[in-house]
């Protein structure tokens, strides 16, 4: 069995392709970076070193890479023969990848068994996201493509952190915990072997309950302690300020994730406990800078903050904490960030309420409006 991965960094490297070599598949990383490639390609085995309580290493044999920027023939090639083609690129790359895919698909066999396309990124329905893009290309085409893949949506838990200095080869260092959740429905029974994953009739609940507690405290944790001058995660949790301001903003999500999915409170707790305890981890050498990045995504209408913020002002519950963690959002600044740099430059240039809706595509007369131009307001008047 064969498996075509976009994107061999962090999460591509340490979790999926990992848990891919873990079902038997043979592994082609798919990458636009040549040292990265190169470096691949130097090896015959990495090993996945997870730190902290329940860690051990893991090693994976049985990959190779190629460039899909200097050889995409090679990559649709690869794809017309493979089982199963995942990503782990970010979710604004897959219209990138997008084109890659569409070829791969029209090359490969009408005989051959559908390939099981699985997007995992930290987005809400990715997959479809990718198989939209996938089926503008095609037009008329596109039952034809369509009939030779199937779409799963997935959701990926790993916290995969910048890599230290001086480790060997392709090596990575990751969390020991990890949660692969894909949709069993489009599958049709005939589900990829992937033992690592856990398959599931709606992934919805899934997606939301991490994006809305793991991703939001992840990234909150992020930008209260990038805004208190303090660089690493663990670190930023240590102070109890912050961590109270986290804890405050998860409980205002979990209200959410109550009310859409019907969690219990209390099976929400204890998912926000372990949570914490994941970012406490303090052998994880993660940094506030690599989890809050890319923090125009981050504000954006359908993610870990708005989204929920949204929800919850529409159903009227408490939006205080979530609203001060996008106060934290909107003061992250760092230059090696080209979205860190465009957002203050935003709040630099652009009037309040003109800027809430750019950013976070709420408009005025929605009940969260008016709390977002206080906190962009409160973050113009500190830079004025
Ligand atoms: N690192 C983590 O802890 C987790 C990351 N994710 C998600 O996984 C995705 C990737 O994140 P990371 O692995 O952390 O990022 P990363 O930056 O380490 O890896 C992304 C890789 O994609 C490659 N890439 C960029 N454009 C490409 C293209 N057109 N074709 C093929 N490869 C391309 C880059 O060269 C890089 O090697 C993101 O969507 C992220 O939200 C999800 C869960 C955990
Ligand atoms: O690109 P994003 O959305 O920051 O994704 C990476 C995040 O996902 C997580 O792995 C959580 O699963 C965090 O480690 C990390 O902050």
């Amino acid at each position: 069995m064969k498996a075509v991965h976009f994107g061999a960094g962090n999460i591509g490297r340490g979790f999926v392709g990992l848990l891919l070599h873990e079902g038997g598949y043979e592994v082609v990383f798919s990458d636009v970076a040549a040292p990265l490639v190169d470096a691949i390609n130097a090896e015959t085995s990495y090993t996945v070193h997870a730190v902290g309580d329940g860690g051990g290493d893991t090693v994976v044999t049985g990959f190779r890479a190629v460039n899909s920027q200097l050889d995409p023939q090679a990559v649709v090639d690869e794809l017309a023969t493979a089982d199963v083609a995942t990503t782990a690129v970010g979710p604004n790359i897959l219209r990138f990848i997008a084109p890659v895919i569409y070829a791969g698909l029209v090359a490969r066999s009408a005989e051959l068994p559908p390939l099981a396309v699985m997007a995992c990124e930290n987005a809400i329905r990715a997959t479809d996201t990718l198989r939209d893009e996938i089926a503008a290309l095609a037009g008329a085409g596109w039952p034809a493509v369509a009939a030779k893949a199937v779409f799963a949506n997935t959701a990926v838990d790993r916290i995969v952190p910048g890599q230290p200095e001086g480790q060997h080869g392709v090596d990575v260092t990751v969390e020991p915990f990890f949660e692969w959740a894909i949709e069993q429905g489009p599958f049709a029974g005939a589900v990829p072997s992937i033992p690592g994953a856990h398959f599931v009739d709606d992934l919805t609940p899934y997606i939301e309950r991490k994006l809305f507690t793991v991703n939001t405290g992840h990234a909150s944790t992020a930008y209260f302690g990038a805004r208190a001058g303090i660089e690493r995660i663990s670190d930023a949790l240590a102070d109890p300020e912050i961590l109270a301001a986290v804890r405050s903003t998860l409980e205002e999500t979990s209200a959410v994730l109550i009310a859409r999915h019907g969690f219990t409170a209390e099976e929400l707790a204890d998912y926000r406990a372990t949570i914490l305890r994941r970012f406490q981890n303090p052998e994880l050498p993660d940094t506030v800078w690599r989890v809050g990045r890319q923090p125009l995504r981050k504000l954006s209408r359908h993610e870990r903050f708005v989204g929920p913020a949204a929800d919850a002002a529409e159903r009227g519950l408490s939006v205080a904490a979530l609203l001060g963690t996008v106060g934290a959002a909107l003061a992250f600044e760092t230059a090696d960030d080209p979205e860190a740099v465009e957002l203050q430059e935003l709040l630099r240039t652009t009037e309040a309420t003109a800027l809430v809706t750019r950013v976070t595509g709420i408009e005025a007369g929605h009940p969260l409006f008016d709390g977002l131009v206080a906190a962009v307001t409160t973050r113009q008047a500190d830079l004025a």
